[in-house]
């Protein structure tokens, strides 16, 4: 018996006691095709255990809620100098960086004696010219500020080269083998830049496979909220939303340490469920949604947040849908996922494309998806599926 985020497990003897990664610590071993265990090696699929990760889970809730605390301070009093635009016109801020530069420093701090691979979303280049001399500045000391705000890290100092280097080894192409870490510093920087909803989704990838997630989020109430109170007015706000494989999702506060098991809704009857799709109309085809919304016969108005946070909130039952489509030719990244997938799954729930297909974050920094991502628990899946693929039917036709 062990005992994994305050659950008792009983484990069976392994079938089989070796494995290529010492860090890996396989079960047992299932066979896709028969459904039944044996000792061959021919195409098995190994079963991870959550036993092996507690140690980078820890390490995730720290960084993550480290991060956290940065994005609030930033949020609070956000200077105009605070926003830059990308390459590709979104705009970027300083808490996107330094929640990067946080995350990969705590990260390699808190693992020392573990190869350390990121896959993020931000890179050093603007910060490194003439005229972003003055944010990295800025970014170094909030960094810094935070480090000082905790215990463990008060007697931290980053330089403004080590920041540099710390946001640059997000630079990682991850992919099918080994272990690599998955960030998105801020998820929804436009949420949180119009004082809404926003993430920061950090999750482990081995061999391919999401093993944990740590997904903050510092503006999402500890209380549901549902499609009549996306505001409320009071109550404690600042969740994290934490999973391991193996061992379910759990909630706790930002600034609390006692956390509780959460599940994805039981309900079966479409016309009960609620569903959530990006606040920003650039980034999912809300018409689509509405359509799909109404073959399966929903009848409350959509849930708009932003970021992950929707993982999240249906991780708990806030909501029982979250449709995604993209408009034509976007790329999807992992960093938008990973966190909020597992997060989603360990609680029960079902993530798959628009062709029920799970979602595969193997193939490098990118999702190679099929038309768009949707999220439910497994009762719904079916019915759900169906509305996707008539309503995706119907808009082909009708732009014929
Ligand atoms: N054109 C387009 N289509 C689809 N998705 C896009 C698009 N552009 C950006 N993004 C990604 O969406 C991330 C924001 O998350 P959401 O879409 O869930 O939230 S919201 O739109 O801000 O409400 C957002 O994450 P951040 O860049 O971290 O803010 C982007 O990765
Ligand atoms: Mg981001």
């Amino acid at each position: 018996m062990i005992s994994i985020n305050g659950l008792s497990l009983s484990i069976a003897k392994p079938k089989i006691a070796f494995t290529k990664n010492p860090f890996l610590i396989p079960l047992f071993f299932s066979n896709p095709k028969t459904s039944s265990s044996s000792s061959s090696q021919v195409a098995l699929r190994p079963v991870f255990s959550s036993m092996s990760y507690d140690k980078e889970l820890a390490a995730a809730k720290k960084a993550a809620s480290l991060s956290a605390r940065l994005c609030q301070k930033v949020q609070k009093a956000l200077l105009q100098s605070d926003v830059q635009s990308k390459s590709d016109k979104s705009p970027v801020t300083v808490a996107d960086y330094g929640s990067q530069a946080l995350v990969s420093f705590v990260l390699q701090k808190e693992l020392p004696s573990e190869p350390f691979s990121l896959v993020a979303e931000e890179d050093s280049g603007d910060l490194r010219k003439d005229e972003g001399q003055q944010t990295l500045e800025r970014i170094t000391k909030l960094v810094n500020d935070t480090l000082a705000s905790d215990e463990s890290y008060a007697t931290s100092t980053l330089s403004t080269e080590d920041v540099l280097r710390a946001i640059d080894s997000g630079k990682s192409d991850g992919g099918s083998r080994g272990r690599h870490w998955v960030l998105d510093p801020i998820d929804g920087t436009k949420g949180f830049l119009r004082g809404d909803q926003y993430a920061i989704a950090l999750a482990l990838l081995d061999e391919g496979k999401v093993v944990l997630g740590a997904l903050a989020c510092p503006n999402l109430p500890l209380a549901s909220i549902s499609s009549t109170s996306q505001h409320p007015s009071q109550g404690e706000v600042g969740c994290l939303f934490f999973a391991n494989i193996g061992a379910g999702t759990y909630i706790q506060l930002l600034n609390s340490s006692s956390a509780s098991k959460v599940q994805v809704t039981a309900i079966d009857n479409p016309e009960e469920a609620s569903f959530f799709e990006s606040y920003e109309a650039a980034h999912s085809l809300h018409d689509l949604s509405s359509l799909i919304a109404k073959k399966l016969g929903v009848k409350a108005p959509p849930v708009r947040i932003d970021s992950q946070a929707k993982y999240g909130a249906l991780s708990r039952g806030d909501g029982a849908i979250y449709l995604r489509f993209p408009h034509k030719g976007y790329r999807e990244k992992i960093w938008d996922h990973a966190a909020g997938c597992i997060v989603v799954t360990e609680a029960g729930g079902v993530v798959t494309d628009a062709a029920g297909n799970p979602l595969d974050f193997s193939k490098g920094r990118y999702l190679d998806l099929d038309t768009g991502i949707i999220v439910t628990n497994q009762k719904l899946m079916p019915s759900l599926l169906k509305a996707v693929r008539e309503s995706l039917e119907e808009k082909k036709a009708s732009s014929l």
